[in-house]
């Protein structure tokens, strides 16, 4: 099985996903990661260097790469992936695939966002919470109809990872 991991910017997809990988005894794959390695770029150079519009063609490729793994594999993908390419469809569609939307209120994705901004493109310039708050609700509302989509939803606001991965596997199994 495949689980997948989606969600905005800093809802903890890498980091909740590894944990969730350790305590499963999975694989763990990220697809920003993946992508990295294999561009030989930062996401951020990617963005910079190639335009977004390069970034998310290799992004499909790339996730529909990943998504034939036949291991037991926890993939965290990028905050946009689900919203471009027809990817949501994709993961839906793929046999053996489990997707999972790591909710987060506005309120805690500004925060953190605003704190850990640098290496996110689409945010980077952003500078105040006021400023913060704007920008991610207006693309939060644009996306959530994708997100929603996700077969299991867990919220992860005023959690700790730990407890975040422990609602996961009871929802799971
Ligand atoms: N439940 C939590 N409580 C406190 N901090 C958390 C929690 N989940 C994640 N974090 C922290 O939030 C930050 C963002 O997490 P992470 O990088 O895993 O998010 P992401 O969804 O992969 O984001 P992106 O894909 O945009 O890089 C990290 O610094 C992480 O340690
Ligand atoms: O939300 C997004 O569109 C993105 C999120 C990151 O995970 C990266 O995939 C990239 O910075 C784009
Ligand atoms: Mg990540």
């Amino acid at each position: 099985m495949i689980i997948v991991l989606m969600g905005y910017m800093a809802s903890g997809k890498t980091s909740i996903g590894k944990k969730l990988a350790k305590k499963l005894n999975y694989n763990f794959l990220d697809l920003d990661d993946y992508i990295e390695e294999k561009e030989n770029l930062s996401v951020s150079d990617v963005f910079k260097e190639k335009g977004e519009i390069y970034f998310r063609k290799q992004e499909a490729y790339y996730l529909g790469c990943l998504l034939k793994s036949e291991k037991k594999t926890v993939l965290s993908v990028g905050g946009g992936t689900p919203c471009y390419s027809g990817n949501m469809n994709i993961i839906l569609k793929a046999e053996n695939v489990k997707s999972l939307y790591l909710k987060a209120s506005l309120q805690t994705l500004a925060n953190k966002l605003l704190r850990k901004r640098a290496k996110r493109p689409l945010i980077a310039h952003i500078d105040t919470i006021e400023r913060m708050t704007e920008f991610v609700g207006k693309h939060l509302f644009e996306r959530v109809q994708f997100y929603n989509q996700a077969e299991i939803k867990v919220s992860i606001d005023d959690k700790a990872k730990d407890d975040v991965v422990e609602d996961i596997i009871l929802e799971l199994f």
